[in-house]
């Protein structure tokens, strides 16, 4: 029988050791982890009103920090300065005490719980210190009847146990707090950083994807690595890319940027290497190409997964060998160029598919940021939209605003042309607001409606000579691919390129909504359709084709 009673208790033990030390694991939880073993002990050895007591940051008392079995009032009043009662002499000597009876004891005061709400028999006090790296970080301490079959040195042994799991599960946890504060303060600055860094470069948006995109920005900006920007059209991965190039330290060197799709095949491999005097019919003289013309600065490739494979390979080699070889030589000119690349296409797709050499994607794959699509950034078309809103109002000397119903649209539309596109709606919507005051949803409504309802064919001949507009440096004509709906709009975009402009231009068909437009211009121009043209993000010409075509004048 004396043997039975032994295993039961030998086995209670077992069950809180193994228990007790299993919630180091919970460490990160140390509330439910305590709690937890305070029940166990008070369950299976009847060690009850477990509490352990710490010391507060600012002064030196005690209080409990984690209790079991206690009212929230007891929990309140058990608080000690650090000589005062049993605790107090525990906490203060390093030492364990036991009062067999806690009613024989002039030292302890019963200020936790109230004599009376303990059984009448003799009650027994045990406090154990808290120990860590040979100081005394707090006091476990516990109730239980003087009266049973186990020896109170027994539970002494087993208390002074479970202060040691306590101890741990404490310091792991003031580690993982530390840790988690170093991250939190990291990925402040981080933010601070990258939101200093997109501002300063006109990148507008707080949304965590943009904070996310800007922070990776941030750290690839002053690295020479390969940068690929991912996104779909109208998400900046042009704007992004401009600002990697003003964060470099080539900052002073120029920025080139090419896009792939525009060019036709025939040009873009002299275009983007150069060529020799002769090279080809038409070559009359040896020119450089963007590659050379980048060098110690930055060159940006824009929709390079539309790159033709054989240039691909061409590519490569200026990756690898830091050379280049104009069209008609083989000679190798060196060049010192830090390349960023585009597509809105997933080039990983472009590999499966055999359109995308794999060693290639692999060169340009090594640092990719992703621009999300406007729709994810929670938060940022409200600050876009404000900022298109000055910017237009500066731009066209108005003043106009947005009234509720405006804003909550925006917010709500999914905007298939991204930032270009809620660019251009406002623009368009201020020189259209009502009474040149007030843009409404209504109107903006109106404004996406009239653009989704524009045509494209990719047939040149419904305006030849738009079609044909597009020169860089007068050397090279680019051809405008059919261009999805969204972005037809009024704002062709003007890129400045070292020092030249080039005009990165959509063509639309001329639409009897148009008339508006063009006449309100007109008007805020006072009569000048140069300056009406600017407005709109035309060429003069295009503006008079326009006006002529809707039989304006
Ligand atoms: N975060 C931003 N803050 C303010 N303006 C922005 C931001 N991102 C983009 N824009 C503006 O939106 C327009 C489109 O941006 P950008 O040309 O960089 O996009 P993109 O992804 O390169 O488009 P595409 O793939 O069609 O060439 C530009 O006028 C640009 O200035």
């Amino acid at each position: 029988m004396a043997l039975e009673a032994l295993d039961i208790a030998e086995h209670s033990e077992y069950v809180v050791i193994k228990e007790a030390a299993e919630q180091i694991e919970r460490a990160n939880e140390p509330e439910q982890a305590i709690v937890r073993i305070l029940s166990l002990i008070s369950r299976q050895m009847g060690l009850n009103r477990g509490r352990v007591l710490l010391r507060e940051k600012s002064e030196p008392i005690l209080y409990t920090a984690y209790a079991f079995g206690l009212t929230e009032v007891e929990i309140a009043r058990s608080r000690f300065a650090d000589n005062e009662g049993i605790t107090g002499k525990v906490m203060r000597m390093g030492m364990p005490i036991i009062i067999p009876n806690i009613d024989l004891e002039e030292d302890y005061l019963c200020r936790t719980v109230d004599r009376s709400t303990l059984p009448q028999e003799p009650v027994a006090f045990i406090a154990v210190p808290i120990l860590r790296k040979g100081r005394t970080i707090g006091v476990l301490a516990v109730n239980r009847l003087k009266n049973r079959s186990r020896a109170l040195d027994k539970d002494l042994s087993i208390l002074k146990l479970i202060a040691i799991f306590i101890s741990e599960i404490l310091s792991v946890n003031a580690m993982l707090e530390k840790q988690t504060q170093v991250l939190k303060e990291e990925n402040e600055q981080l933010r601070a950083v990258a939101l200093s860094q997109g501002s300063q470069y006109g990148i507008i948006g707080e949304s965590p994807a943009v904070m996310g995109a800007l922070s990776k920005a941030a750290r690839a900006a002053n690295v020479s690595v390969t940068v690929l920007l991912k996104g779909e059209s109208g998400t900046g991965k042009e704007k992004f890319s401009r600002m990697l190039h003003m964060a470099s330290n080539r900052q002073d060197g120029p920025f080139i940027a090419i896009n792939c799709a525009a060019i036709p095949l025939e040009l873009l491999e002299s275009e983007l290497f150069g060529h020799e005097k002769g090279a080809f019919t038409g070559a009359t003289q040896t020119k450089p190409g963007k590659i050379e013309m980048a060098h110690h600065g930055t060159l940006f490739l824009d929709e390079i997964g539309d790159l033709d494979f054989g240039l691909q390979a061409k590519l490569l080699r200026v990756l690898e060998d830091r050379t280049i070889t104009r069209v008609g030589s083989n000679k190798p000119i060196p060049v010192d160029v830090r390349i960023i690349v585009a597509s809105h296409k997933n080039l990983q797709t472009s590999v499966n598919e055999g359109n995308f050499r794999l060693d290639l994607f692999y060169r340009l794959n090594v640092f990719p940021i992703e621009l999300p699509p406007l729709r994810e950034r929670d938060g940022d078309i409200r600050l876009l939209a404000r900022h298109f809103l000055n910017q237009a109002n500066q731009e066209y000397h108005t003043n106009v605003i947005f009234d509720r119903g405006a804003i909550a649209f925006l917010e709500t539309y999914e905007w298939p042309g991204n930032i270009r596109q809620l660019e251009n709606i406002i623009k368009r919507a201020v020189l259209l607001a009502e009474d040149g005051q007030m843009i409404t949803d209504r109107l903006i409504r109106r404004i996406i409606r009239e653009e989704s309802g524009i045509v494209f064919n990719g047939e040149a001949t419904e305006q030849p000579e738009e079609v044909k507009a597009i020169s860089v440096n007068d050397e090279i004509s680019t051809r405008m691919e059919p261009q999805p709906q969204y972005e037809a709009t009024f704002a062709p975009q003007v890129m400045s390129r070292n020092g030249s402009d080039e005009i990165k231009r959509n063509y639309w068909k001329v639409s009897e909504s148009e008339k508006d437009i063009l006449l309100q211009a007109l008007e805020r121009a006072h009569g000048n359709k140069s300056h009406a043209a600017r407005m709109l993000n035309m060429t003069p010409r295009q503006y008079n084709y326009r006006f002529k075509k809707l039989g304006l004048g």
